[in-house]
């Protein structure tokens, strides 16, 4: 596979070995695809620059931590893959970032989008989408979150359980309309990814798996049954996710080759083919050096290519199909900017040196390396230096031994308190899943464009944290409020 070269990345052969903080001559840019988002490059002083901002103008105008997205970027991205997949739905994943401005942007470049909670759905609405263009997952929607999908008329449902299917048909004759749902089923592959973000395997909770169980059926092939046979329901199709941070092709295409199955068997069963195939998101980006992520036009046409060639074989109809990337459009759009606190040389066994810089962030706005031992890489970002290169593991403030936001990077020995560390790749599943962890705030997500930059997120303060606290007295349960479930 290749580099990605979705952003229209400058001197990708730059990309080597050689420490991204050296100085160097002025028109050779270290800082590019696929780790780096399109606009990053090195100022001839040394300072790297990001949609045409300093990061020591935006340290000092919105202070750090910060999430710094480079709307450009993640237009591109979400361009390339709307182009690519063309005459295919693209569904951006809300999972892995979402904000009302992000909604605006792909609503404007003709993606649909993808939500997975009740609060999801609402910033997608909020930002201007057409209800006709969601699609809400989830493997245990409450009533309330189905009754407002059914309200507002989400596109389609994507079933997850039994207990589901019953909840709709309920809501469906209560509200008298008969949503689109498609079945998510599992297909049994393993992905090549972290364990935590594989969802395709039998053993998870996710969908309905296709493989014959002790019933003598699969519970994918009773539950298609099961929704075509009910008078609520407007079964459209099945969905498959086979995980996240995936970078082989095969996995995709043997999930195609699998629904497509379920989908013949279904058509051989009820004498009618279903209209639509979801193969999910899941498309791997580069966190370090060593990642090449697939391009979206190669991706696309391997996935478009099995699906032409088995819908052939088994004499059905292409089915009209969708692909839900989240991290592949927001991840590599955003650098997180750190400033340095401390550094404190610790001597190994063997006596080699590793230096902890800590900066004024942590796992509270990047949990992966925490969750999934996720492998970051950084770079000192208001100069350049020509010390020596010293091993380091860049920490967080969190009083956790595991809060660690890059485990090993090699920075320049003078690297200080006071210097700024850019994190590429902090766009999907670090904002998203950013917490309060020791009371921290959470910081802002700044948009910059142009040499300008615009909050799109707000930095939380102490105050919204202490605004949650509530003063008051015991009560009796029977003078409590009903949960409005
Ligand atoms: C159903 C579904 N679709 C899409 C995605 C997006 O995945 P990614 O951000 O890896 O593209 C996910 C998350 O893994 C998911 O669960
Ligand atoms: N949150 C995960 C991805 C899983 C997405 C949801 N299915 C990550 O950071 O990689």
């Amino acid at each position: 596979m290749t580099h990605s070269h979705v952003a229209g990345a400058i001197h990708a052969d730059a990309q080597s070995l050689r420490p991204s903080w050296l100085s160097v001559p002025d028109d050779v840019n270290v800082l590019v695809a696929p780790l780096w988002s399109s606009s990053v490059h090195r100022l001839p002083d040394g300072e790297v620059e990001v949609g045409g901002i300093r990061v020591s103008e935006l340290a000092a105008e919105v202070d750090t931590p910060a999430y710094v997205l480079d709307e450009d970027d993640l237009r591109q991205r979400a361009r390339a893959f709307r182009d690519a997949f063309a005459g295919w739905s693209v569904y951006y994943a809300g999972k892995s970032f979402l904000c009302r401005a992000v909604v605006e942007w792909l609503v404007a470049d003709g993606l649909n989008i993808d939500v997975c909670t009740g609060g999801e759905l609402e910033i997608a609405l909020a930002g201007g989408a057409d209800p006709a263009r969601l699609a809400l997952h989830g493997n245990n929607k409450s009533v309330a979150e189905l009754r407002r999908a059914l309200e507002v008329g989400v596109g389609r449902i994507v079933v997850d359980s039994f207990d589901e299917i019953d909840r709709l048909e309920q809501l469906a004759a209560e509200l008298s309309v008969r949503p689109q749902v498609m079945l998510r089923v599992t297909t049994g592959i393993e992905a090549h990814t972290h364990n935590y973000i594989a969802t395709a395997h039998e053993d998870q909770k996710f969908g309905f798996s296709l493989a014959v169980n002790s019933t003598g059926r699969s519970p994918a092939e009773r539950a298609l049954d099961r929704c075509e046979e009910s008078a609520a329901l407007d079964l459209i199709g099945i969905h498959s996710h086979i995980g996240s941070q995936i970078f082989e092709v095969a996995g995709f295409e043997q999930a195609a080759r699998r629904t497509l199955r379920a989908l013949a068997d279904f058509r051989d069963r009820h004498g009618r083919e279903l209209a639509e195939l979801d193969l999910g998101g899941g498309f791997g980006i580069a966190y370090t050096t060593q990642d090449s992520p697939a391009d979206p036009a190669d991706l696309a046409a391997g996935i478009r290519r099995i699906v032409e060639l088995e819908s052939a074989a088994l004499g059905l109809a292409v089915p009209a199909m969708s692909v839900e990337p989240g991290r592949a459009i927001s991840g590599p759009s955003t650098l997180l900017l750190y400033q340095v606190g401390t550094v404190k040389p610790v001597e190994l066994d063997g006596g080699k040196l590793r230096h902890y810089v800590s900066v004024d962030g942590g796992m509270s706005d990047n949990i992966r390396p925490a969750l999934y031992a996720a492998a970051y890489s950084c770079t000192l970002a208001s100069r350049t230096s020509d010390a020596e290169p010293v091993l380091a593991r860049v920490v967080g403030k969190h009083c956790e031994g595991g809060d660690i936001v890059v485990h090993d990077e090699f920075v320049p020995a003078d690297i200080a308190p006071g210097d700024l560390l850019a994190v590429p790749g902090a766009g999907a599943y670090s904002r998203s899943m950013a917490s309060n962890y020791n009371h921290v705030p959470r910081p802002p997500v700044v948009a910059v464009k142009h040499g300008q930059w615009r909050t799109l997120v707000r930095r939380e303060t102490v105050a919204d944290l202490l605004a949650l606290e509530v003063d008051e007295p015991y009560r009796r349960q029977t003078d409590a409020q009903p949960k409005n479930n």
